[in-house]
């Protein structure tokens, strides 16, 4: 099984780990490393380019029958599927939080005055800047070494990172406090993986389904499926969270203005059944984004500034 993935180290860590996974279950895997456009370009990842800039070479990779299966991080795939790939496995989901990285363990509350916070996020940013609206909150780029590399050398005093990237990189030198969901909603699908399979090529989607975690797909598709009903795109200030714990699966979702000035949010929940995943994802995510459409949603998240 030839797995196409990005170069950088997190990504390399998500091939190995799907990798792994497949062994274990008997299959030969084989990493096919390469250099998306989202690692060359270094300019803010909203300048006038398109959606996708993670992942259209990965994807390009099994359209060209160069590798069978791709490996993504959920979150950095566009919600508009290309209709010669398929979503063929969400394997089981890990930590979703955000952390806030200092050398000095600050939390939201305790961030100095104007301290200079560094995200390319909008959904991290505007959710800041409601608590603390003093902060200097400006871009930074770059795979997780290099932000971290920002921060050491005094280019911020703090910057705001998925807490699963640095599990899963084993960073846990670094000095971190992980933010609490009521205060920084993560994004839709962070913490999960994507492997994407040509459509044709049913025997594979078949072998990599055994890596396919109902729960994690569930959650993911409602956390999508909003974000796509609202037009957000991977860059809007959207953050949701849905989680299934005893049979119920419910969503938090948050919609804010890029100066974080205006806060939106929704949480409901409906009754799970694991045999309707899918319709149960759509009904609870179709309810949700019909009622912070009709309290404004979409107007907020049309200013695309940081
Ligand atoms: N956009 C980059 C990206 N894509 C996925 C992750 C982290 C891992 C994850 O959320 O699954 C990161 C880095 C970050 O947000 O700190």
């Amino acid at each position: 099984m030839r797995i196409a993935t990005r170069e950088s180290p997190l990504a390399m860590w998500q091939a190995e780990h799907v990798a792994s996974l497949l062994q274990a279950a008997g299959f030969a895997t084989k990493l096919v490393p390469m250099v998306s456009g989202g690692d060359t370009d270094m300019r803010p990842i909203d300048s006038g380019r398109q959606v996708g800039v993670f992942t259209k070479r990965i994807q390009q990779a099994i359209l060209d029958d160069e590798a069978d299966i791709a490996v993504h991080s959920l979150k950095d795939l566009p919600t508009e599927v290309d209709p010669n790939l398929v979503l063929a496995a969400v394997p089981q989901r890990e930590v979703v939080q955000d952390c806030l990285v200092s050398n000095s363990q600050w939390t939201i509350a305790t961030l100095p005055e104007g301290a200079k916070i560094g995200t390319g996020s909008r959904r991290r940013a505007a959710q800041l800047r409601h608590h603390r609206p003093d902060l200097d909150v400006q871009p930074i780029r770059g795979n997780v070494q290099t932000r971290l590399e920002k921060l050491r050398v005094g280019e911020y005093d703090a910057i705001m990172l998925a807490s699963a990237g640095l599990t899963r990189l084993q960073m846990d030198d670094v000095s971190r406090v992980e933010l609490p969901l009521d205060q920084m909603l993560p994004a839709p699908g962070q913490g999960a993986l994507a492997i994407e399979v040509h459509r044709d090529a049913k025997a594979v989607q078949e072998m990599v389904g055994i890596l396919n975690h109902v729960p994690a797909r569930a959650t993911v598709t409602v956390e999508r499926t909003l974000l796509a009903a609202l037009n957000g795109g991977c860059l809007a200030p959207i953050a949701a969270y849905a989680q299934i714990i005893d049979d119920v699966l419910s969503l938090d979702a948050v919609v804010l203005s890029t100066d974080g000035t205006q806060r939106l949010d929704e949480s409901r929940s409906i009754d799970f059944d694991p045999s309707q995943w899918e319709s149960c994802a759509k009904t609870l995510a179709d309810q949700a984004s019909e009622s912070l459409a009709s309290r404004g949603a979409r107007e907020l998240i049309h200013d695309t500034r940081l």
